[in-house]
């Protein structure tokens, strides 16, 4: 049975419709990420599901539990970790998780969660004085203090530097390695395709295509592109006759060759053959920027910056 159910997801904000129709499934154990731009409706999609907002229209389950007519329960075993954090300046950390902690019935030892998280030398610190990152993590640490079956983080990396990064990524695979099924809201094309089993792409308010990374750029159908220098003239149309070959076009003295993993074998046999040498080959795969580009007609960046005020 999946963990999370949403069918028909709709919610609007007076003349802002935030959620047109969304519906996916998260199975036990994944990491699920929700892409798309800013203002494509995922955060609301979350807040659904945690129970913070209440959907007009639509079905949501999560571990068997109605996000509203359970929420007392719910709210034991899903841990959310949100965009803006709403502590006190002055708060310390340790005082926020011994808050927090006093929320949950079984709350884990946050003295443990300040050494996982790298923030064991912070717990007398204000929360004002904390970095970026180190509020991230507390953010997380706090969202973890219930030891939840589900945890929800909603743009757990934006502001982050590339370092800070990857150790959030790091971070989200061990607490996944412990049976926590994610779910993971970004517009984060790279993060997506790093962290997520599977991925819904939203866009304006609806689920366009829900697959893994590999999946969504195998759907894209735009494969390998192969581009070389040779060193001797080429006959175009005998190269895109060859196995996996789908189109061949020259650029300036590069000749540009896309196709299936079959091509690149092809066309370096063709060329070993003719005793031409390949000079600057380069082999690129498909991304899953190609992929959200082919699925919703944008490019993500373009998307998110039209949308951003
Ligand atoms: N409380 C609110 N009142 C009115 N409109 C809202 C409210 N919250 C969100 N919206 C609008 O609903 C739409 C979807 O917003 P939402 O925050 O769910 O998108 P998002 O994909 O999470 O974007 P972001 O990444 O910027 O948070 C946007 O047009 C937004 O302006």
């Amino acid at each position: 049975m999946p963990v999370i159910e949403v069918t028909k997801l709709r919610k609007h904000y007076g003349a802002t419709v935030a959620v047109d129709e969304v519906s996916f499934t998260v199975d036990a154990g994944e990491i699920f990420g929700l892409l798309g731009p800013n203002g494509a409706g995922k955060t609301t999609t979350v807040e659904c599901v945690g129970g913070l907002r209440v959907p007009d229209a639509g079905e949501i389950r999560v571990l068997g539990l109605d996000p509203q007519r359970d929420r007392a329960a719910l709210r034991q075993r899903v841990g959310m970790q949100l965009q803006e954090s709403e502590l006190p300046d002055l708060i310390k950390v340790w005082e926020a998780l011994d808050l927090y902690s006093s929320y949950y019935d079984e709350p884990a030892d946050w003295r443990l969660l300040l050494e996982e998280l790298g923030l064991a030398d912070k717990a007398a610190t204000l929360f004002r004085e904390l970095s970026g990152g180190q509020k991230q993590r507390l953010s997380i640490a706090l969202a973890l203090v219930g030891n939840p079956e589900v945890l929800i983080l909603d743009e757990l990396t934006t502001g982050l530097d590339p370092q800070a990064r990857r150790d959030t990524w790091s971070l989200v695979e061990r607490i996944r390695a412990r049976g926590v099924t994610v779910v993971l809201v970004t517009h984060l094309m790279e993060e997506a395709e790093y962290l997520c089993d599977r991925v819904a792409i939203i866009a304006g308010g609806r689920t366009v295509a829900i697959d893994t990374p590999a999946g969504l750029v195998a759907r894209a159908g735009t494969g390998e592109r192969i581009t070389f220098r040779p060193s001797e003239p080429v006959d175009a149309h005998l190269l895109a006759e060859l196995p996996g070959v789908t189109s061949v076009s020259w650029h300036q003295s590069r000749l540009v060759v896309t196709g299936s993993g079959d091509a690149l074998p092809a066309v370096t046999a063709f060329l070993a053959r003719r005793q031409i040498i390949a000079h600057d080959l380069r082999v690129q795969q498909a991304s899953l920027d190609d992929a959200f580009v082919e699925l919703t007609g944008r490019p993500l960046q373009d998307a998110t910056n039209g949308d951003t005020p």
